[in-house]
């Protein structure tokens, strides 16, 4: 009997045995993405550098199109090449669609309410559809043209003004200000000029924003020290601040629109398009009424991702024009030669201008406002080029570095829009090395809203003005990008130019 049994038993131990270690080869065998060396504790956190995008890309040409980081105890993906990316924003697409739940973001997005930091599943889902369908289709951008016509003719009107006494003007600022008046106008319905929240305060307040919704907390990269960090750098004082700030604005205004003997308007405005949902929804569309809180974080969105993306590209467009007059001659001959002398450009207009959004796609491709597009968390296990990328990693998809890669552009550095003549590529996510917009499931739902506001902005500054260099070279304006943001990037020091009056 003890001679059957011995076996037996060594069998039952034998097999589990032999099964744990195949797991253990198993797991040897998964390959990893290659990494730059790490430090103990931050990990690659000192090679991030002041422009994260720009180290990466530096980084990868070492270390690869697919590369793992470490920012203290968080793994970064960095995807630099355009079939890593077609890897990850289409064929893994849904392994990789969430976000990573960011201490800031979570709190100005009332606990992920908003489209943009929620994270993948039904609710995200349902509030971008039912987003894409009433605020950013293509009828509800257009419901808002005259707001954007009005709000370039009173801008066109300012910069005529400084032309007649030859004075140069910070495009800059007045670009950012006409972003934030139309924004203010399609979600709340008026303009702020003059009135305590005006332009200049809610500039610096979308910026704040940016900055602490856009980062990983000290204590998020360095769990059990990290908050001393954040103490010592005021990171929550200053959340609170723009939350509390942001929040008993959007508050007023949805009061002001719920008081009894409003007007009614015949274009609504954002916060009259939610504010109908909220009264006509029925209960199965989140599981859950919509509430304030909802109409808030959407609010908040529209502000975060619309007013930057739309003047940083409007600027660093008059920025390469400026220094490329070739392509400024050509470009203001064609609106020119189109407008002949009726005063401005409608949008219907600046719609028939092709080389004007070839201007554009050029400008986007060098210098795409949001370099490593949003942060996206891995939802499960897939492989990229060979290399294992684990649940809960952070992705970042490098859209500047591959907008710059000479495998898929010639002469990658130059201005040169005419490389879209007959050319098929473009942005609209389904060519990888062009990814100004995203691709796949999270890329932006507001790209036409984005896009008309940048043409409208642009035809008309080219129509009306011949446009000078303040006192220095083309060759000397600086090109350099701003540091110390997160999510966008803008350009470092303000675009002056001098307007010359073309319509005399
Ligand atoms: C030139 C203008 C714009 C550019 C270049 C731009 C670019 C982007 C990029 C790169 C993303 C991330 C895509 C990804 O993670 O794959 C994004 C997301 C988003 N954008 Fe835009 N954007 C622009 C204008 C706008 C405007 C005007 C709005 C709305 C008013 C908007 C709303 C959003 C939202 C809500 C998301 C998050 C989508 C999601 O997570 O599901 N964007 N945008």
């Amino acid at each position: 009997m003890a001679l059957y049994t011995a076996p037996i038993w060594l069998t039952l131990f034998l097999i589990p045995l032999l099964l744990v270690l195949k797991k253990m080869k198993n797991q040897n065998k998964q390959l990893l993405p290659p990494s730059p060396p790490k430090l103990p504790i931050i990990g690659n956190l000192h090679q991030l550098g002041a422009l994260p995008h720009q180290s990466f890309w530096k980084l990868s040409k070492k270390y690869g199109p697919v590369m793992l980081l470490k920012i203290g105890r968080i793994p970064l993906v960095v995807i630099s090449s355009a079939e890593a990316a077609r890897d990850v924003l289409k064929v893994h697409d849904l392994d990789c669609c969430s976000r990573p739940p960011l201490t800031g973001a979570g709190k100005l997005s009332y606990n992920y309410l908003d489209i943009s930091f929620a994270p993948y599943g039904d609710y995200w889902r349902h509030m971008r559809k039912l987003c894409v369908i009433e605020l950013f289709s293509v009828k509800r951008v257009q419901s808002f043209r005259s707001i954007r016509e009005e709000e370039v003719a009173l801008l066109m009107n300012s910069i005529s003004q400084a032309s007649s006494s030859a004075l140069p003007v910070d495009l800059s600022e007045k670009i950012f200000a006409l972003n934030g008046s139309m924004v203010l106008r399609m979600a709340f319905g008026k303009r702020f000029q003059g009135s305590h929240f005006d332009n200049h305060r809610f500039e610096e307040l979308i910026d704040e924003s940016e900055a602490v919704a856009g980062c990983f907390t000290a204590e998020e990269c360095f769990p059990y020290v990290g908050w001393i960090i954040d103490r010592f750098t005021g990171y929550h004082a200053k959340l609170d601040r723009v939350f509390y700030e942001l929040d008993s604005f959007f508050q007023q205004e949805i009061d002001d629109h719920l008081k009894f003997g409003r007007t009614k308007r015949e274009d609504e405005d954002i916060i009259d398009v939610m504010l109908k949902i909220e009264r006509e929804q029925t209960k199965s569309c989140f599981g859950a009424h919509l509430t304030n809180d909802h109409i808030k974080a959407v609010l908040m969105d529209v502000f975060l991702a619309g007013v930057d993306t739309s003047a940083i590209t409007v600027i660093w467009a008059m920025a390469e024009l400026a220094r490329n007059p070739r392509v400024m001659n050509k470009v203001q001959d064609e609106v020119r030669e189109y407008i002949g002398k009726t005063g401005s450009v409608t949008e219907n207009d600046a719609d028939q201008l092709q080389y004007l959004k070839m201007v554009i796609k050029e400008t986007l491709r060098l210098h795409p406002p949001a370099p490593l597009l949003l942060p996206r968390e891995t939802i499960s296990h897939f492989k990229v080029n060979g290399h294992d990328i684990y649940p809960k990693t952070l992705i970042q998809v490098n859209a500047w570095a591959i907008g710059r890669d000479p495998k898929y552009w010639k002469k990658p550095e130059e201005f040169f829009p005419e490389r879209f003549i007959d050319n098929t590529v473009d942005f609209k996510g389904q060519h990888f090395e062009f990814l100004s917009f995203g691709a796949g499931r999270r890329s932006c739902p507001g790209s036409h809203m984005g896009l008309t506001t940048v043409e409208i902005t642009l035809a008309n500054l080219l129509y009306r003005f011949n446009w000078k260099l303040s006192g220095i070279k083309q060759a000397d304006l600086n090109m350099e990008e701003a540091t110390g943001q997160s999510l966008t990037i803008s350009k470092k020091t303000p675009l002056i130019l001098v307007p010359v009056n073309y319509l005399q």
